[in-house]
């Protein structure tokens, strides 16, 4: 995305000031400060217990902030959610029981102020053919399109989706992951939390990651990768070799040898690649490479947990 004035000027679409969240002890937000961009696909990600599903709730006006503001679209998210600003998918519950799919999605349909066709609607989310059944004979992955189908059911200018794959197959993600693709190239602002990193490097252009209710990082998958600062380096050995002196090599960080291949992370893979060759060791199919975002996400909220014990 290019920047000009007018992307400058344009008020967020969220902003949150300094906000905090406590349940008794435990505090959930702890002075968060984020603002998201029109346009933007944006992956929350975080350990179990970070924050995402409270800072999700307090986007959407379902929890209030104990300090510190929240707004979307420069209002209060109720303001923003009454005036169908805002689709939200959430992780579970929401769901009447007792009805078909077509009459829930209908039901949305008819409460958004900017609602589509739920024809469409449903060929959107891939439940058509499943139109007719009761919501509460769907299998976890039918139930999570027909979320999907209700944060879809009318032009919203942001959608949430607080772990929205969960409980699908492979066909099902794809095709989710693409429809919501064409969300976000139509201009809209998506904002998902998830614990599926590979999704997050994919899908979005923006990656926040929580640990403890802060902000950790807050950049692109390559700008979070780099951060990790630790690369990849695997060889395999060409005949027998000392591994205690393999073990020794500086900057390892982790080291496994199995056989004769070895796969090393390395917080300087320079240095280490270097040492090797000081051994004596002549590396066949060596590969230095970057860690993955998986990877990165371990690496950081790990030397966090040490940095705060
Ligand atoms: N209703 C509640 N009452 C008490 N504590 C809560 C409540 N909801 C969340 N918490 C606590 O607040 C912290 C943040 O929880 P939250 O659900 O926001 O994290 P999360 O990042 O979404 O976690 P997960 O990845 O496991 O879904 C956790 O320590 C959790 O135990």
């Amino acid at each position: 995305m290019t920047t000009t004035a007018k992307t400058v000027t344009t008020t967020p679409v969220v902003g949150f000031d300094q906000v905090t969240k406590s349940y008794g002890d435990v505090r959930a937000v702890d002075g968060l400060t984020l603002t998201l961009h029109p346009g933007e696909t944006v992956a929350l990600l975080g350990p179990n217990g970070a924050g995402k599903s409270t800072t999700l709730d307090l986007l959407l006006g379902l929890k209030r902030p104990d300090s510190g503001t929240v707004r979307v679209f420069g209002t209060s998210p109720r303001e923003a959610i009454v005036a169908g600003r805002v689709g939200a998918m959430l992780q579970s519950g929401g769901l009447m029981e007792e009805v078909t799919v077509a009459e829930l999605v209908r039901l949305a349909c008819a409460l958004h102020p900017r609602r589509y066709e739920v024809d469409d609607v449903l060929a959107r989310a891939g439940i058509s053919k499943i139109a007719d059944r009761k919501v509460n004979k769907l299998s976890g992955g039918q139930a999570q399109r027909v979320r999907f189908a209700l944060a879809t059911a009318g032009d919203s200018d942001l959608i949430v989706l607080d772990e929205p794959t969960t409980g699908m197959d492979v066909s099902a993600r794809q095709a989710f992951w693409a429809t919501m693709r064409e969300q976000a190239d139509q201009g809209r602002t998506v904002l998902f939390a998830t614990h599926y990193l590979e999704e997050a490097d994919a899908v979005a252009d923006r990656v926040l990651v929580l640990h403890r209710g802060r902000l950790l990082t807050d950049g692109t998958a390559a700008e979070i990768k780099a951060k990790a600062g630790v690369r990849r380096v695997s060889f395999d050995l060409e005949g027998p070799v000392d591994e205690t002196a393999l073990r020794g090599l500086p900057f390892i960080t982790s080291i496994d040898i199995s056989g004769q291949t070895v796969r090393i992370q390395s917080a300087d893979a320079d240095a280490t690649v270097h040492a090797l060759y000081g051994l004596g060791v002549h590396p066949r199919n060596l590969e230095v490479t970057g860690l993955g975002l998986e990877q990165a996400f371990v690496a950081l909220t790990e030397a966090e947990e040490a940095r705060q014990s």
